[in-house]
């Protein structure tokens, strides 16, 4: 239903979003970039069709530009709606966002970065709070074989085995940061290579489900909230993935969390989370029954090519992925905004 109802329209809305954030591209300017993807997503939002609630609005952490957690959007969530809107439309939604995931990347030019959101009936997507969370992902074969509990040595182990080539021939997407370093280490010493990503494990983690990317899996620590929405992609491509939240300041130093492992807990305890430790499959951070992802590339990336503009346009690369359909679609768009003189096929 969910799929019908919003039909190809969220495509438009990382569209709009990665042409907004690409024209900051190179100029170290990375909030600019942010908050113009964040304005142009909140924008084409509002024009469609549905009630929806950001469940997921990324930027807290820095003080970034955001999509309010708690947030209405789309014109069927304004009060005199039953006016204007079928009963379908009047469902209300869920909606997890990163208008600019990457920003760093866009700012300094470097691949992997997109505008991208994930989508599900009420309920349907985690809710995590702004806390890192140490993720594992890997391909569909290796689904359920792998196991975030294990060593990364035992887990590259079953990859090879499940994907019948050598540990030698697989590559490991690790984020470039010093809490890594032993990770790092203990993937090379099993024979693996790593490829080191300096923003982005989004892109990363789903790339691990298409074969072809030459990526075999995602391991380290990144954001929760970006383990949810790569989470809802994984679900509906197969792939595997688990997540769990850290709340130690011992693995990671940062302001994010608090200072103290135990006001930590209590945190997590006030948020509703009561075992802290717990590892989340991609089917908990996603469990709605209907699930959709959509992303757009700003930078180009293994899987998208980033935005290119043209005299009165501009081209995009995007993926929709729906748990309804079971489609993963590669969209090419051409937006034609000052009529030009030639639109170039290729
Ligand atoms: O690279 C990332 C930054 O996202 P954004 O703020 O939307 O540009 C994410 O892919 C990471 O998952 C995550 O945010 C990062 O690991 C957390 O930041 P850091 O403390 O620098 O590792
Ligand atoms: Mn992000
Ligand atoms: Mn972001």
């Amino acid at each position: 239903m969910l799929e019908t109802t919003l039909g190809l329209e969220i495509i438009e809305v990382v569209e709009q979003a990665a042409i907004a954030s690409a024209r900051w591209m190179g100029k170290g300017e990375k909030n600019t970039a942010d908050e113009v993807a964040v304005e142009a997503m909140r924008e084409r939002m509002n024009q469609i069709h549905m009630r929806g609630r950001i469940v997921i609005g990324e930027g807290e952490r820095d003080d970034a530009p955001m999509l309010y957690i708690g947030e209405e959007v789309g014109i069927c969530s304004r009060e005199d709606a039953k006016d204007f809107c079928n009963p379908d439309e009047l469902v209300e939604i869920d909606i997890a966002v990163d208008p600019c995931e990457g920003t760093n990347l866009v700012a300094y030019g470097q691949p992997g970065s997109m505008a991208v959101l994930a989508i599900s009936e009420k309920g349907g997507l985690f809710a995590a709070p702004d806390f890192y969370m140490k993720k594992l992902a890997a391909p569909p074969a290796a689904r359920n074989h792998v196991d975030i509990r294990k060593s990364a040595t035992e887990n590259l182990k079953l990859i090879s085995e499940c994907l019948n080539r050598s540990v030698e021939e697989l590559v490991v997407v690790v984020m470039d940061r010093p809490r890594h370093k032993n990770l790092i280490n203990e993937i090379r010493t099993a024979g693996a290579r790593v490829r080191l990503i300096a923003d982005g494990d989004v892109s990363a983690a789903i790339s691990c489900a298409f074969s072809g990317t030459n990526i075999h899996a995602l391991m380290g620590i990144g954001a929760a909230p970006e383990g949810v929405i790569s989470a809802a992609a994984m679900r509906c491509l197969g792939g595997h993935f688990q997540g769990q939240l850290i709340y130690d300041p011992e693995i990671v130093k940062t302001g994010l969390i608090g200072e103290s492992r135990e006001s930590n807990i209590d945190r997590l305890r006030s948020m509703g989370i009561e075992d802290p430790d717990r590892v989340y499959s991609a089917e908990e951070l996603a469990s709605g029954e209907t699930v959709l992802f959509a992303a757009c590339g700003i930078t180009p990336g293994t899987l998208m090519e980033g935005v290119r503009y043209f005299k009165g346009g501009a081209r995009t690369e995007s993926l929709v992925i729906s748990s309804q359909s079971q489609t993963a679609r590669f969209v090419d768009t051409v937006h034609l905004v000052d009529a030009p003189k030639s639109i170039q096929l290729k």
